[in-house]
C-alpha cells in the first residue's frame, strides 16, 4: 500500500523533489519539498515550481496602468519640487546634466523611500500585490524598501546600466526566503530602454561580495555591483509591458541595460520581508561597505546624528511599515 502511494504521488508531481515522513498512521506520504515558497492559494503549482527553481517570477497585467499614471504624475509633482517628501532619498544621474523635468540639473535617477508618501506608497499596498507577495513572506508582511526608478537615456557613457547584483547586500535582516521584490514596469521595457536581466537559479547561491564596478565613464552611488562577475553564466532579459510585475528573490543576480532611447525608462518597486524576519550584524561581513555607505548618507541628512548611532539595522526598521497583518520589527 505504501510503495503504492510512493508511486502514486511521484507520479502525479514529477517536477517537485519530494521527502519523505511518516504519517500519525503510520502510513509513508511524500510531501513536495519547498524551499523559496509557502504553502498558497495564489501561485499555480507550475508558478510555485518556477519561482523555486529560478528565483523569479512575472506576472503579466498585473498593476492597472491608471494606478501607474497616478504615480508618475506624483513622481514629476516631486521632481518639479512642488511635493516635500519627508525622508525620500533623491538620486541623481553621475553623468547627465540633464534633467527631464527641471532644466539644469542633474537627472533624477531614482527616488527611494517614499513609505511616508500616500501617493506613492499606494504601490506598496496594492492587494493585486499583496496577494503574491503572501506566497514569499506569509501573512504578516512589512514593505521595507521603497523605489520608483527614472532610468535616463545614456550619455554615451553606459552609466545609465545598473550593475549585476544581489539585493540581499542591502539588508540586515534574515532569512532571504522570506524577503520578496515586486517590480513593476510602467511602461514598455525592453533592450533597447534597458530592461531587467536576470541570472535565473543564481537564488540558491550565496551572499556575494559586491563593490563600485570600474566603469569608465563613473559609476552612480550604491550601484554596488557582484565582484568577479561572469558575463558568461546564461542570462535572461525580461521584456515586459506597463503593469507585468516581476516578483524575484533578494539573491537572485540581476541588473539592467543601458538605456538607448531618447525617453527616461521607468518602473516601480517595493521589497517586501515578513514580520518574523530577525536582523543580523553585518560587521565583518561583505556587506561591512554598504553599511558604512548607508550610515554616511543618513548622518549627512540628519547633521545632528554621530555615525555611531546610526545602525544599519535601525535604519531598516525606521524605513518598514507593516502593509499585510500588524505585526512589525
Ligand atoms: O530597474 C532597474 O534598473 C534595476 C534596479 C535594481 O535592481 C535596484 O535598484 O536594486
Ligand atoms: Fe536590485
Amino acid at each position: 500500500m505504501a510503495e503504492r502511494l510512493r508511486i502514486v504521488l511521484n507520479h502525479v508531481s514529477p517536477k517537485t523533489s519530494s521527502v519523505t515522513s511518516e504519517s500519525t498512521a503510520g502510513t509513508y506520504i511524500h510531501r513536495p519539498s519547498y524551499k523559496y515558497t509557502l504553502d498558497n492559494l495564489k501561485l499555480t503549482d507550475d508558478q510555485r515550481q518556477f519561482y523555486e527553481d529560478n528565483g523569479y517570477l512575472v506576472i503579466r497585467n498585473l498593476v492597472p496602468k491608471e494606478k501607474l499614471e497616478k504615480y508618475r504624475m506624483r513622481f514629476e509633482q516631486i521632481c518639479q519640487g512642488g511635493v516635500k517628501v519627508p525622508g525620500l532619498t533623491v538620486m541623481r544621474d553621475v553623468a547627465i546634466a540633464k534633467s527631464e523635468f527641471v532644466p539644469g540639473q542633474q537627472a533624477i535617477t531614482k527616488i527611494q523611500d517614499f513609505q511616508s508618501d500616500d501617493e506613492l506608497f499606494d504601490y506598496c499596498t496594492l492587494p493585486e500585490i499583496l496577494d503574491y507577495v503572501e506566497a514569499f513572506c506569509g501573512k504578516n508582511i512589512l514593505a521595507c524598501h521603497s523605489m520608483l526608478i527614472n532610468k535616463p537615456p545614456d550619455p554615451g557613457k553606459k552609466t545609465s546600466r545598473h550593475p549585476m547584483h544581489q539585493d540581499l547586500h542591502f539588508f540586515p535582516f534574515r532569512p532571504a526566503e522570506k524577503i520578496v521584490c515586486s517590480w513593476t514596469a510602467m511602461q514598455l521595457v525592453n533592450r533597447e530602454n534597458g530592461c531587467l536581466v536576470v541570472l535565473p537559479g543564481t537564488h540558491k547561491g550565496e551572499l556575494l561580495q559586491h563593490d563600485y564596478p570600474q566603469w569608465e565613464g563613473g559609476v552612480n552611488k550604491m550601484y554596488h555591483g557582484v565582484r568577479d562577475y561572469s558575463p558568461d553564466q546564461p542570462r535572461v532579459h525580461l521584456q515586459m509591458e506597463a503593469g507585468d510585475t516581476i516578483f524575484f528573490h533578494p539573491l537572485l543576480i540581476h541588473g539592467s541595460g543601458m538605456n538607448k532611447t531618447e525617453g527616461f525608462r521607468k518602473s516601480i518597486s517595493c521589497h517586501y520581508a515578513s514580520a518574523d524576519c530577525y536582523f543580523i550584524d553585518v560587521k565583518g561581513t561583505s556587506q561591512d561597505i554598504i553599511a558604512d555607505e548607508i550610515a554616511d548618507l543618513v548622518c549627512r541628512r540628519y547633521p545632528t546624528l554621530k555615525k555611531e548611532d546610526v545602525t544599519f539595522s535601525d535604519v531598516w526598521k525606521f524605513k518598514s511599515r507593516p502593509v499585510r497583518g500588524t505585526e512589525t520589527w
